[in-house]
């Protein structure tokens, strides 16, 4: 099956003819092709937006509210369609794509649909001056929106979303890894009525499309999710260009254990926050500290519970573990495997698992190594995959500083029924975001995003409002 770049409401090959293989990564087979489009593709799908941009962003929040919600619903009455594609794509078990990836992408719609009708601007009374300020939030323009292959339609219409509530038209490219479920998205925006060329999702490789993409003059903001040394390239081009830039990045995220904890809870949470999605989640615990009074009790049942996962076909059931997303990532994580032999010592896992009947799939067992130092290869780059280290710490103290001994500050989790101290150290540690006996508990309100090298600027509720608008003073005097 060829996909296509939908571009001014209309699906076309790329004019660059040049195509790319898309895998089943369950398969590890060839199953359709995606264009790799060229800088013309994307000049074409420029003209597109910067025409429809005058009308949509003039269009009256009811009616871009109304199209955004239509879209939800659309993409809910067909949840299993693209739950199926997403997990095909992808090669994340079918049950996650079909209870989080493709609801989630659903709620970003409708999310965005009503927070549009309750943003709001600032007006300043100026006493004294007889004067009246009040700020204007403007559309940008026409806006790139980049996202990555681990949650796709998710994390694409994280971006989407917001910016055509906003009022701007936009070039969206998703990863050239999983294009299926950004491609079938585009029938369903013509469904909805959103007019011709407000939406053009252009498909490609980073290097050629995507680059082309953010090097173009006239787009106004870049919106980027993805690793961090290619947030950094886009940060190189686009900064010169005086672009708006919001870059979600990479973690390496603590899993702080206190013996005080409520123990099942955490330890279900645990396995989630590090093997959902394979582990290939920004926001995954891939660094667990545990107090060391509970550290064997918790060595003991974690392993165990991790033995129990099931590594299988996406489309299974049964299955807790799907494919890795591609051949190229799974060598990646298996180097990382390799220099954890050196580092620590595997607990469980660590093995390239063949299933005989998908003998050229990409499973890989879900693996926990012990390590003694938070200073070494595996606790400080992230792996981004079905991989977690274990160490135990003494103090409070000790392992804040371990915690936020890393690059990255994306997330924290911590788990501790010690109010004062849960509070202390939510303070302390140096993240975006951080979930005190929980995990990935999203409130769509709430701003999203890192600090250090897992990114610049905040995502979610009114944030991303105000980074896809861009405020104009007004002042009076009367
Ligand atoms: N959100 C996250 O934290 C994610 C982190 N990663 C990390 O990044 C590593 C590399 O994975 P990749 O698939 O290569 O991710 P990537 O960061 O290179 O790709 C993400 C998106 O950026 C695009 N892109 C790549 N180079 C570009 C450029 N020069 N200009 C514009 N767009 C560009 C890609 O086509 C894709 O749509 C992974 O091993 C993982 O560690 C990957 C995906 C998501
Ligand atoms: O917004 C969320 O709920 C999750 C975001 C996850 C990422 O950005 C990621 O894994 O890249």
């Amino acid at each position: 099956m060829k996909i296509k770049n939908f571009i001014n409401g209309a699906f076309q090959e790329p004019l660059s003819k040049d195509w790319l293989d898309n895998i089943n990564p369950a398969y590890g087979k060839v199953y359709g092709q995606t264009p790799n489009s060229s800088k013309e593709d994307i000049e074409l799908a420029y003209q597109a937006a910067e025409k429809a941009f005058p009308s949509w962003s003039q269009t009256s929040i009811e009616k871009r509210s109304r199209i955004l919600i239509r879209i939800s619903e659309l993409l809910e009455a067909q949840l299993d369609k693209f739950g199926e594609a997403e997990s095909k794509d992808n090669g994340k078990p079918l049950s996650l794509a079909k209870t989080i990836d493709i609801p989630r992408a659903a709620s970003n719609f409708r999310f965005y649909g009503n927070a549009i009708t309750q943003f709001s601007s600032e007006s300043h009374d100026s006493i004294g001056e007889n004067a009246i300020n009040y700020t204007l939030r403007q559309p940008l323009g026409v806006v790139g929106c980049i996202s990555p292959w681990n949650l796709p339609l998710y994390l694409f219409t994280w971006k989407i979303a917001p910016a055509l509530a906003a009022g701007n038209c936009v070039i969206a490219k998703p990863s050239e890894i999983t294009p299926m479920t950004a491609y079938m998205l585009g029938e369903l925006c013509n469904e909805a009525g959103l007019p011709k060329g407000v939406l053009n999702i252009v498909h490609g490789l980073g290097e050629t499309t995507g680059q082309v993409l953010i090097e173009h003059p006239e787009i106004k903001a870049i919106s980027f999710t993805g690793g961090t040394s290619t947030g950094a390239q886009i940060a190189r081009t686009a900064a010169p260009l005086f672009k708006k830039l919001s870059l979600e990045l990479g973690g390496k995220n603590p899993n702080i254990i206190f013996s005080d904890c409520d123990y099942e809870s955490m330890l279900e949470t645990t396995l989630r926050s590090s093997f959902a999605n394979q582990g290939q989640i920004c926001l995954c615990g891939s660094r667990i500290f545990v107090e060391a009074s509970l550290y064997q009790k918790f060595k003991t049942d974690f392993i165990k519970k991790v033995k129990q996962l099931k590594v299988g076909h996406p489309s299974q059931e049964s299955t807790d573990v799907g494919a890795i997303v591609s051949k190229s990532h799974l060598e990646k994580v298996l180097n990382y495997i390799e220099i954890a032999k050196t580092e620590g010592k595997i607990l469980v896992g660590g093995n390239q698992v063949v299933i005989p009947s998908f003998k050229n799939g990409y499973y890989l067992e879900p693996t926990v190594i012990e390590v003694n130092s938070n200073n070494c290869t595996i606790n400080q780059e992230e792996i981004f995959g079905p991989v977690v280290t274990i160490m135990p710490f003494e103090t409070e103290e000790d392992v804040l500083k371990m915690a936020n001994d890393s690059n990255y500050g994306l997330s924290a989790t911590l788990w501790t029924n010690n109010l004062k101290r849960s509070m202390r150290l939510s303070h302390q540690l140096e993240a975006g975001i951080v979930w005190v006996n929980t995990w990935m508990l999203r409130d769509l309100r709430t701003p999203f995003g890192g600090t250090k090298a897992s990114g610049v600027g905040r995502e979610g509720g009114l944030e991303s409002l105000r980074f896809f608008t861009k405020a104009k003073n007004v002042c009076i005097k009367y």
